[in-house]
């Protein structure tokens, strides 16, 4: 998914990345922590083709991202204070977003949009920080981009809000003894079974009832899923 070698960057002949490494081949969640000024943002924005590699190779989901048009169906880079129009409200971005999406999913924004609790039809330059936060949040992750980065992604929500956020994907998370239970938004598909089997863990199909019972809880016991 994410192949970094050996790269390197400098702003104005400042180093501000130096022989970065990185190698992800499965799909999972990863942070990045370091003090400020230390170059998050900007290895972010050369993920995403927003700034070119001094030096290196970069490549997310099979593709080289800068100055490649096509690298926009494969990664996506939801910025702190991502910029809106000052026209649109919730509906407008949503419909935006499905636009340029190609895995767009209408489902999951809603009900994102309903956890979160944002008004619809308030325009977006009116909201408050963490109102904002959550509409990037809602885009980023319902857009199902291969490679979805969030810079500063719980920045202003509340910490009720941000429980919410860290642990959007599981649906349930039960504990029988000394099982733990989880339920996962996830197609049950050839490659989820041979994952969990080669992790030791047992999968079987979530009753359909039990998944709409989850989806549709107001104060959701949506929790992490790693
Ligand atoms: N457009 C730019 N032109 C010149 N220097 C820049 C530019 N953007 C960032 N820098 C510098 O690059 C360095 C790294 O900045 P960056 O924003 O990547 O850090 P960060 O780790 O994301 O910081 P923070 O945790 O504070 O958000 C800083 O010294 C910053 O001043």
């Amino acid at each position: 998914m994410i192949n970094i070698k050996n790269l390197s960057f400098a702003y104005d002949k400042k180093n501000i990345l130096k022989d970065v490494n990185l190698s992800e081949t499965e799909p999972l969640i990863v942070g990045l922590w370091g003090r400020n000024g230390s170059g998050k943002t900007t290895l972010m924005k050369i993920l995403s083709g927003l700034e070119k590699p001094g030096s290196g190779i970069v490549e997310v989901d099979g593709v080289v991202p800068y100055n490649n048009i096509e690298a926009m169906h494969h990664v996506l880079f939801m910025q702190e204070d991502h910029p809106y129009s000052d026209l649109w409200d919730v509906n407008d971005a949503l419909g935006f977003a499905s636009d340029f999406n190609r895995n767009w999913d209408q489902t999951l924004a809603d009900e994102l949009v309903y956890i979160f609790q944002l008004p619809r039809n308030q325009k977006i330059r009116k909201f408050s920080k963490g109102m904002n936060t959550m509409i990037t949040i809602v885009i980023g992750l319902a857009s199902k981009s291969p490679v979805t980065i969030f810079d500063e992604p719980s920045n202003g929500l509340d910490a009720h809000m941000r429980k919410q956020f860290y642990d959007m994907t599981v649906l349930e998370e039960r504990k029988l003894g000394k099982q733990l239970k989880v339920m996962v938004d996830e197609a049950y598909t050839e490659n989820l079974k041979m994952r969990a089997e080669a992790n030791d863990l047992t999968i079987e199909k979530a009753p359909f009832q039990d998944y709409l019972v989850n989806l549709t809880k107001r104060e959701s016991n949506i929790n992490a899923f790693a």
